[in-house]
């Protein structure tokens, strides 16, 4: 099977505003992550963002480039984050092998040639969840265990947000050129993630949501603070928010989610929180 890839443009706020659930769903929904055996990408126009997934089962899956690069490789002029969500694998990066257990994560840095995905048990795989961004520098290769995260509790259950939220790739844990990955696990009977919302109009951001149990859905919000829309989400589905929009959710259980980030600086902390009365 093919790897596949497609391009999602960038969309003005004033343009967003006029769009119908369809319209909404095509430009920021991205599904169909997780696939057997092919690699798929989706590259935004929003800061050069790639989002990808795959689940390598008999065979290795390799990275190729795709065509929007026009790079001899796909790692020439960008830097790489993978989270696996699955059972045991290994990123093979130019002969070098990375084994990463369920929640472990790796960085790879510009110029890295030939990077292969696979699984140690094709009846239980790994999962793998990437996302890329333009590099302007190589930096180290670096695994990132359950060990080496920054940890931080936040919310409450009396606001139905409490969560523990994890910093994988960020750059206290790893040097990056503008990457910033992690994971958000909410707390049981807490399905409110990122409430308070903010905005960083100087980074655009992707949330995957996973760990949704069957039959239940996550409604994540997205627009301007005083123009919001939501896309309800299935398990394993990323959504991209732009820079100028919110970007946070509500479940009908709890469930976790990677967010990934890139763009101007890299200061986990700068945003601009929403005063949740002034939303609408
Ligand atoms: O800019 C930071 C990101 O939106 C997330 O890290 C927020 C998050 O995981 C949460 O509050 O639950
Ligand atoms: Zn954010």
């Amino acid at each position: 099977m093919s790897n596949t890839y497609e391009t999602r443009y960038a969309s003005h706020p004033e343009a967003v505003k006029k769009y119908d659930t369809e319209q909404l769903r095509e430009e920021f929904l991205i599904s169909d992550l997780l696939q057997e055996d092919r690699l798929k990408l989706v590259y935004s126009h929003y800061d050069r963002f790639i989002t990808g997934g795959v689940v390598p089962t008999a065979k290795k899956v390799l990275l190729e480039s795709i065509d929007s690069l026009k790079a001899s490789y796909f790692l020439e002029r960008r830097e790489l984050g993978i989270i696996n969500i699955g059972d045991s694998g290994t990123v093979t990066v130019d002969g070098e092998e990375f084994h990463l257990d369920h929640k472990e994560a790796l960085y790879l840095g510009r110029g890295n040639k030939e990077v292969y995905f696979s699984s140690k048990s094709e009846k239980s795989p790994a999962k793998f969840y990437l996302n890329s961004t333009p590099a302007h520098k190589a930096f180290p290769n670096k695994k990132i265990g359950i060990n080496d995260v920054e940890v931080v509790e936040l919310g409450s259950p009396e606001t139905a947000n409490a969560r523990t939220l994890r910093k994988y790739i960020v750059n206290s844990v790893v040097d990056v050129c503008q990457l910033q990955m992690g994971m958000t696990s909410l707390k049981s009977g807490s399905v409110w993630n990122t409430m308070p919302a903010h905005v960083h109009d100087r980074r655009m951001e992707v949330y995957f949501y996973f760990e949704i149990p069957e039959g239940q859905a996550v409604s994540h919000f997205m627009g301007q603070p005083t123009e919001t829309r939501h896309i309800w989400m299935d398990n394993n589905q990323a959504v991209i928010s732009p820079p100028w929009s919110i970007h946070c959710g509500s479940g009908t259980s709890n469930y976790t989610f990677i967010w990934g980030m890139a763009g101007e600086n890299l200061d986990y902390g700068d945003m601009d929180v929403c005063k949740i009365t002034e939303l609408r």
